[in-house]
């Protein structure tokens, strides 16, 4: 049988709740990602030039150690789903580091995101970029925003993993 497991890391709860819906449907593992150094509220200001995340986020190819507490071994598990919301267009730069630390060997690789409103074009290149850096095996579905249980149906239908 098929084994899944769902990652995803929420600072606010939105892809938390996406993450639940998915990994009830699936009856699949569910494992949240933590920052090393957890984000405060003001970390998250977009309209400060100086928060965390703006800097964090334009640093290019930079990485931000994810906890590797909060790390699954990923042995066993067919199908990797990975959930993160979207900041300054793109994954948040620990979603790269955590992909350089679980082997993604063999695995089939669905990201998804929740989002203000961004598409998850240039998170799936990253996503894809950072599986190139680790030279993984691995194949990757084509992610998505998802907004409720409906989007999730559709995708998961999408990507054969319903
Ligand atoms: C620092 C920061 C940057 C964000 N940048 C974007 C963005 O570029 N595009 C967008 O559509 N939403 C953006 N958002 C909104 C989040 O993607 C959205 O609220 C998401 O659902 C939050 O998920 P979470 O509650 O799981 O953390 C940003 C939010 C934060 C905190």
């Amino acid at each position: 049988m098929t084994k899944t497991i769902v990652l995803y890391f929420s600072s606010t709860g939105t892809t938390k709740q996406l993450a639940e819906i998915i990994a009830n449907k699936l009856a699949a593992e569910m494992v949240e990602l933590k920052a090393l150094d957890p984000y405060t509220p003001a970390d998250l200001n977009w309209h400060d030039e100086q928060a965390r995340t703006t800097i964090e986020q334009h640093d290019h190819h930079s990485r931000v150690p994810v906890d590797p507490q909060s790390l699954p071994d990923l042995t066993g598990y067919d199908q990797v789903i990975i959930g993160h919301p979207i900041w300054w267009g793109i994954p948040p730069r620990l979603i790269a580091d955590t992909i350089d630390h679980v082997d993604l060997n063999g695995k089939v690789l669905a990201p998804f995101a929740t989002s203000g409103g961004s598409t998850y074009a240039r998170s799936q290149s990253f996503i894809e970029r950072t599986i190139q850096e680790n030279n993984y095996q691995t194949t990757v579905r084509t992610g998505q925003i998802l907004h409720n249980a409906k989007d999730i149906d559709q995708w998961l239908k999408a990507i054969n993993f319903m």
